[in-house]
C-alpha cells in the first residue's frame, strides 16, 4: 500500500459479513514479557501481527542470544510502541547488561519520568540519555534492590504500573506500589494482575496499595482474545451505516481487555450485541439515547477517537471526559481529533477537563482529505466517514499496522473500495 489511501463505499450500504480480528497487542505485549521472564515456562498462543508486539518479540528474543558486554551499550529500539519502551524499561533494568533503550522522535517525547524514578527507587541504574524525563534510557542492569514500596503517580499512564507489576515477582523483595492520584486506564493494570495470576503469581491489591512477593512462574498457556479496541471501528461501521451487520468470532463477553465496553458504549449510538456461538455479532436496531450525560472515557482511552468521530458524525453534542491522556499517546489525540473533526465543520472544545463536540456546522464536503499524525487511531477512527463522504483520503495509510496491520484488507471485504494514491 501506497503513502495515502482513497475510501470509499459505492453502492447501497447492505454491509453483513464477518472480519477476524489479529490478537490484542496489549495482551500479546504483556504474554511476551511474561513468557521471556519465566525462562519460557509461560507459552503464548494466538500472537498478534501488530507490528508493536511484532517488535517486541524481535527485541526479546534478539536479547536472549547476545552475549552480555557492560562496556558497549546494547541498543534497544521499539519505534512508536508505547508498551514496548514502557515494559522494557523495567525488564531491562532487572536484566544484566548495558543497553540504550530509544524509539521513534515522538517515543521521545512521550514522558517516562514517573517510572524511570520509580525504578530507581527500587534500585535500578537508568540515567537519560538525552533529556530529562524521557526516552532514550540508558539502563545498566541487573538492579540490586534496595526498596520493596515506592509511590507511583497513577494518572499519568498505567503502563509504568504495569512494567513494575511484570517485573515484581522476579525482584528479591517483591514489590508494593503505593498509586497516588486516581489511577487511568485501570483495566490495564487488572489486565496485567490477570495475566499473572494465569501464570501463577498472586498479588494483593488493598484501597491504593498492590502488592507482588518473590515467586515462580508456573507452566501455563496465555492464550490471546482477539483485540477489542479494533472491534471499535467495525461498531462505528455500523453505527453510521445504511444497513450492517458484523461477526467477529473469538471476541469473548468477558475479557481481559477494557475495551470490551464498546459494546455497552455503543448502545447510546443504537447498536445491539448478541452472542454468538463462536464471538459476537452487532447490528443497529434501537433508537439513539442518553446523549445528554457525560461520557466518562478514562477506563478505555483507546477507544476515544471512535467515540468521538462517531458522535460527530451523527450530529451529535455530546460530553466528554477522561481524555487528559490522549495527549501524550502516538500523537496529541485531542489537537488532532479538533484539526480533523473541523473538515466536517465539527468543533471538539475543551473546558476545564470537559470535552463537548459542536456539531452545529456539521457538514460532509465531496472530498475530504484526513491527516493521520503518525497514529494508528486517527486513520482507523476516521475511516468509516468514507459511508458519509464520497472521496475520503487516508493520509499515511500504514500507520495502521502498529496494531492492525490488515484494516485496509478487511474494509474491502466488508464491501469498501480501497484504492491507493
Ligand atoms: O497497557 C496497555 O497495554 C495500554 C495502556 C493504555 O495506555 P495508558 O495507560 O498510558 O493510558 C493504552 O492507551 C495503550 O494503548 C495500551
Ligand atoms: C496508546 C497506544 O499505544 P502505546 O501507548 O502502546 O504506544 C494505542 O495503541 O492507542
Amino acid at each position: 500500500m501506497h503513502k495515502n489511501a482513497m475510501v470509499s463505499f459505492k453502492g447501497a450500504q447492505n454491509i453483513n459479513t464477518e472480519i477476524q480480528l489479529t490478537g490484542s497487542k496489549s495482551e500479546c505485549n504483556r504474554a511476551l514479557i511474561i513468557k521471556s521472564l519465566s525462562k519460557n515456562l509461560v507459552k503464548v498462543e494466538n500472537l498478534s501481527n501488530a507490528a508493536d508486539t511484532v517488535t517486541l518479540n524481535a527485541i526479546l528474543a534478539d536479547l536472549d542470544t547476545i552475549d552480555t558486554d557492560h562496556n558497549l551499550a546494547k541498543t534497544v529500539d521499539v519505534g512508536p510502541a508505547g508498551t514496548a519502551m514502557r515494559f522494557l524499561s523495567a525488564y531491562l533494568s532487572a536484566k544484566n547488561g548495558n543497553f540504550l533503550l530509544t524509539g521513534t522522535e515522538r517515543m521521545k517525547q512521550r514522558p517516562i519520568g514517573i517510572l524511570a524514578e520509580a525504578l530507581k527507587a527500587i534500585g535500578a541504574n537508568i540515567s537519560y540519555a538525552e533529556k530529562e524525563g524521557f526516552p532514550p534510557l540508558s539502563i545498566k542492569g541487573p538492579l540490586e534492590q534496595t526498596n520493596a514500596q515506592i509511590k507511583i503517580k497513577g494518572d499519568v499512564s498505567s503502563q509504568y504500573l504495569s512494567a513494575l507489576l511484570m517485573v515484581a515477582p522476579t525482584l528479591p523483595k517483591g514489590l508494593t506500589l503505593e498509586i497516588e492520584g486516581e489511577l487511568t486506564s485501570k483495566p490495564y493494570v487488572e489486565m496485567t494482575l490477570a495475566m499473572l495470576a494465569e501464570c501463577g503469581i498472586s498479588h494483593e491489591w488493598n484501597g491504593n496499595l498492590i502488592t507482588i512477593a518473590p515467586q515462580d512462574f508456573k507452566p501455563s498457556t496465555l492464550i490471546v482474545e482477539p483485540d477489542w479496541s479494533a472491534a471499535s471501528y467495525w461498531y462505528s461501521i455500523v453505527a453510521l451505516a445504511e444497513n450492517a451487520k458484523i461477526s467477529l468470532p473469538h471476541l469473548r463477553d468477558k475479557s481481559l481487555q477494557g475495551d470490551s465496553q464498546i459494546k455497552s458504549i455503543m448502545e447510546i449510538f443504537g447498536v445491539s450485541t448478541t452472542k454468538t456461538s463462536n464471538g459476537i455479532s452487532f447490528e443497529k436496531n434501537q433508537e439513539i439515547k442518553d446523549t445528554d450525560k457525560v461520557l466518562d472515557l478514562k477506563t478505555c482511552p483507546d477507544l476515544a477517537q471512535t467515540i468521538v468521530v462517531i458522535a460527530a458524525a451523527l450530529g451529535l453534542n455530546m460530553a466528554f471526559t477522561g481524555l487528559e491522556t490522549l495527549k501524550i499517546k502516538e500523537t496529541d489525540r485531542v489537537a488532532a481529533l479538533q484539526n480533523e473533526l473541523a473538515k466536517i465543520g465539527v468543533k471538539l472544545i475543551e473546558d476545564n477537563l470537559v470535552y463537548t463536540l459542536d456539531c452545529s456546522n456539521l457538514n460532509f464536503p465531496k472530498k475530504v482529505s484526513i491527516a493521520t499524525y503518525e497514529d494508528h487511531r486517527m486513520a482507523m477512527a476516521f475511516a468509516p466517514l468514507a459511508l458519509l463522504i464520497e472521496e475520503l483520503e487516508i493520509e499515511e495509510c500504514n500507520v495502521v499496522e502498529k496494531s492492525y496491520p490488515y484494516f485496509w484488507e478487511d474494509l474491502k471485504k466488508a464491501g469498501f473500495t480501497v484504492v491507493s494514491i
